[in-house]
């Protein structure tokens, strides 16, 4: 039995979920689909969760919502017309948006709410349209699934318990439908994935229903081993292992969320990510060994900008017990979560995403730093860009680093900081963000044409 989830760009028309259904029929294991909510139809459209939240937003302030609701109601109205199925779906649909932008119970976490109407109204339509061409496919909601996760509002972890409940779901009759990116708390409140969340829910319910694989549908080939849109046509990756597509995750490709790979590593289900528009193509796998030497030492090159070093120097730094803590310390009591942090004998350098430490927050943050650790310097440099090597075979290749500071050198790009040795599988290099595509074109060639 297999578990197939459809991202946002394989569900964002009709077009496109008659595609789906086309996959989902050729296949018999295709037991339980995860859906998205509607992504772009074109560059400059927005994705259904981007209006979610921006009518949430506008509820929340109370600003005129109907312009954005009406946009909304749309997308899901032409959807249902081209794919010839009942007005009863749209009025369901309207209603249930409605009660949740209404519904005073739902004050705490309507927005979280509101999010989880793409995929909830999708995997609606998507049951609907698989009955009507004869197939039995029913909607299941997250909750009688079993889906239980954390109480954290746009980034709910999911409960070990949710396992077990999901597990009975595999004697279930026919094609299950299950909308992704969010599940239930204990005491019954939604909550939603992190955003790019769907691919979570994928795995979770992969691992649950003990699929024998994961298919993750997207709208390109395979995994490429850098940033298509930052290197024309680079070469495809056929077979990744978790540890080297979760460091690549994390450092910037999108194609699959970080967050995804531990349900499907901890139940060792093999990941398969596939193209919507071509699944005839093998696609990628991710599985726990790969054979080494099947492809070269370097497998991916992952970057993402938005990051900014906050570097602290003091004389002894490395003879005084409890300064690492102390000012990590710091980061807890204001709520920052941090990334990295390299250190040397006087000096240290965290690393935190940018959104995590607004400009007002800074300042509270220095001044702190200031007084109780009593600093020769604190500083704080944004607008930096971090850049991956992944690769198993890494650590027993000779060459990597002065391979890729050569590749750096060659693109003029300065290093700002170097992190290797935390991971057996990765090196990572902090530097400006306006060198970042320069420096990941150069260290492309570097390692994958050379
Ligand atoms: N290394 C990579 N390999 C493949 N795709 C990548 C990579 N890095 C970024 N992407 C982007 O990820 C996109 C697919 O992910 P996403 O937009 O989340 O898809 P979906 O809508 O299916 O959830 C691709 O269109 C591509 O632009
Ligand atoms: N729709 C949600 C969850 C998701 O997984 O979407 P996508 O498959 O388009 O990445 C979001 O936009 O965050």
């Amino acid at each position: 039995m297999k578990v197939a989830k459809f991202g946002g760009s394989s569900v964002a028309d009709a077009s496109m979920i008659k595609k789906v259904a086309q996959i989902i029929m050729s296949d018999d294991d295709r037991k339980f689909i995860v859906v998205s909510a509607p992504g772009k139809r074109y560059s400059s459209d927005i994705k259904v969760t981007d209006l979610l939240v921006e009518l949430g937003e506008r509820f929340v302030n109370a600003q005129p919502v109907d312009e954005v609701q009406a946009k909304i109601v749309e997308r899901f109205q032409t959807m249902i017309e081209n794919l010839s199925l009942s007005e009863s779906i749209l009025d369901d649909i309207k209603e249930t948006i409605d009660t949740v932008l209404h519904d005073d119970r739902l004050e705490d976490n309507r927005l979280d709410a509101l999010k989880a109407m793409g995929e909830d109204s999708l995997a609606k339509i998507l049951s609907a349209y698989l009955q009507s061409l004869g197939k039995k496919a029913t909607y299941m909601n997250p909750r009688d699934a079993g889906i239980i996760v954390s109480d954290e509002p746009g980034s709910a972890q999911v409960l070990d318990e949710s396992y077990e409940l999901l597990a009975k779901l595999r004697n279930h009759d026919g094609i299950m439908i299950i909308p992704g990116f969010f599940g239930y708390t204990k005491d019954q409140k939604l909550t939603t994935f992190p955003r790019g969340g769907s691919d979570i829910t994928g795995a979770i319910v992969a691992a649950g229903v003990k699929a024998k694989l994961y298919e993750n549908f997207t709208d390109v080939d395979s995994v490429f081993c850098v940033n298509p849109t930052i290197v024309d046509n680079p070469k495809e990756i056929k077979e990744l292992t978790y540890k080297e597509m979760r460091e690549l995750s994390y450092a910037g490709f999108s194609v699959f969320h970080d967050e995804a790979l531990i349900p499907a590593f901890k139940a060792k289900i093999p990941v398969c990510i596939k193209n919507t528009n071509n699944p005839e193509k093998e696609g990628t796998m991710i599985v726990s060994n790969r054979e080494q030497g099947s492809t070269g030492t370097v497998v991916g090159i992952a970057s993402d900008k938005g990051f900014l070093s906050l570097y602290v120097s003091k004389y002894l730094m490395n003879r005084e017990i409890g300064f690492g803590k102390n000012l990590l310390q710091i980061l807890v009591d204001e709520g920052i979560s941090f990334e990295h942090a390299p250190s040397g004998i006087d000096d240290m350098s965290v690393i935190i995403r940018e959104d995590e430490l607004p400009l007002e927050k800074e300042q509270v943050v220095i001044e702190r730093i200031k007084n109780e650790l009593d600093v020769d310097m604190v500083a704080v440099e944004r607008d930096l860009a971090m850049i991956m090597l992944v690769g198993e075979g890494m650590n027993s290749t000779y060459g990597v680093a002065s391979r890729s500071t050569q590749a750096f050198a060659n693109a003029c790009v300065n290093i700002e900081m170097i992190n290797q040795g935390s991971s057996e599988v990765s090196v990572m290099f902090g530097i400006k963000e306006e060198a970042m595509e320069r420096a990941v074109q150069s260290l492309y060639e570097e390692f994958f044409e050379s």
